[in-house]
């Protein structure tokens, strides 16, 4: 492909991005699946640019209007596909020289009114400008200032910051297979270097992006995709083998994986969902990892008669709720853009729902672990605040409390919750609150 070529492959991504309501990364799959011409170096480059716009769109959308571009954005961050690529080419560096635009499928060249801004834009020497608010500087939506700032305080700045910037990739060990020594020589032998992760005693981190799938490590089950924050909360619910566990919201079995590594294959562990398409992707890893104690189990939601007829079963809940996904905004910078002020409230009331519901199955003297990858308080502290407030037979335990018993590394928060952010702990933002019921 042509620069031009890429250029145009960006803009037209970005813009089915913009009319879906998937997430981006499902969108450009789509995209790329239906152009197999195109090649995996120049699918690769088109990606780049595509999330590297996603992650700077509040400050290209500032430039944009502050410089009254011709095709730009509307006021609620519709259209303007080309203007952003284009502005982004810019602060790239690239200078857009009439030659650029030439060959097959590629962006046309720039018309005067187009042209003039992006030689005004050529002229700036960063991405940032001392008179961009705050949300734009940060690259989250306006509407989240008052929580955030009622979060973060003086930090939101820097919070908002390494919200901002791409994440590493963090990797689980499946200790079914290996340690995390026999790991990191499996994956060194594939000339791959990773580094213990601090907090998960089983995560390590690679700086360098890696096409997994082409990894014998990854291919022979010794190591999962798992951001480290995510291994903590499964660490957290700490399932012990023999036991009965449930993954309520288990989706494609992320956390499934870690929890039947941890019970070392002995025991019950139920998957469940009410996705049977998220169930159904945990076959491949489950069987990859060689992982038997699973049954996976799609549910009708919170009147499911298999919640009634388990109720009081399993020493081990975990609720891996549906949530805003506002902690992994490093990953999926284009989730902001689609998150409104109804989502939230809506999420809100479901995981109350699913909360409640899931709480039936613990046994007495069990624990019911709820988690987000949320940093907002009506999702997370706000939600137990009130769960506990109906269920007087829960008590919290205090993650401090727990940590000595479960890992070496130094525990990373004061407690009583686990409150995970990028910017504090290199994890993307997590919640999780142990809750423990009474015994008979
Ligand atoms: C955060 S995701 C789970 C991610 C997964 N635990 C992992 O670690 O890979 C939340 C999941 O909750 C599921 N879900 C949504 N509503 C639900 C409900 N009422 N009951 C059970 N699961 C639900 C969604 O389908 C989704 O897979």
């Amino acid at each position: 492909m042509t620069p031009a070529a890429r250029l145009q492959a960006a803009i037209e991504v970005l813009s089915e991005i913009e009319k879906s309501a998937k997430p981006a990364d499902s969108v450009a799959s789509l995209y790329f699946k239906q152009r197999r011409y195109i090649g995996a170096k120049d699918r690769r480059a088109v990606a780049e640019t595509v999330w590297r716009v996603l992650r700077r769109r509040a400050r290209l959308d500032w430039w944009l209007e502050h410089l009254d571009h011709p095709e730009r954005p509307n006021a609620e961050g519709k259209g303007g596909s080309r203007a952003r690529v284009l502005a982004d080419m810019i602060f790239e560096g690239i200078v857009p020289e009439p030659d650029l635009f030439r060959g097959p499928h590629s962006a046309y060249p720039p018309e005067p009114p187009e042209r003039r801004v992006l030689d005004m834009l050529a002229g700036q020497k960063s991405l940032f400008h001392r008179d961009m608010p705050p949300h734009v500087k940060g690259e989250y939506p306006e509407w989240l200032t008052p929580r955030l700032t009622a979060l973060f305080g003086d930090r939101l700045d820097a919070e908002m910051g390494a919200m901002r910037d791409e994440a590493p990739l963090d990797l689980r060990v499946n200790t079914l297979k290996a340690t995390r020594e026999e790991a990191v020589r499996a994956l060194a032998k594939e000339g791959i270097k990773a580094e213990p992760t601090a907090l998960s005693p089983l995560g390590l981190r690679l700086y360098a992006r890696v096409p997994l799938v082409q990894v014998q490590a990854w291919r022979n089950g010794l190591i999962e995709v798992q951001d480290e924050g995510s291994q903590l909360v499964a660490l957290l619910t700490d399932p012990k083998p023999g036991q009965a566990v449930v993954d309520y919201c288990a989706g494609a079995g992320g956390k499934t994986l870690a929890l039947a590594a941890a019970m070392q294959n002995k025991g019950r562990l139920v998957a469940c969902d009410v996705a049977e398409w998220r169930v159904d992707r945990a076959q491949d890893r489950l069987r990859r990892a060689g992982v038997h104690n699973v049954t996976r189990r799609v549910i009708e939601g919170e009147s499911d008669k298999w919640i009634k007829r388990s109720a009081g079963s399993f020493d081990r809940v975990l609720v891996d709720a549906p949530c805003t996904g506002t902690g992994t905004w490093r990953r999926n910078p284009d989730a902001k853009w689609q998150l409104g002020e109804t989502d939230l409230q809506e999420l809100v009331v479901r995981q109350g729902a699913i909360l409640d519901s899931a709480a039936r199955l613990t046994k007495p003297g069990g624990r019911l672990v709820y988690a987000t990858c949320s940093i907002m308080r009506e999702e997370n502290e706000e939600r137990i605040e009130a769960f506990l407030a109906a269920h007087p037979d829960y008590r919290p335990v205090p993650v401090p409390e727990l940590w000595a018993g479960l890992t070496d590394t130094p525990c990373p928060v004061p407690g009583p919750w686990l409150r995970l952010s990028p910017q504090a702990h290199g994890t993307d933002g997590f919640f999780a609150a142990v809750l423990e019921k009474a015994s008979a």
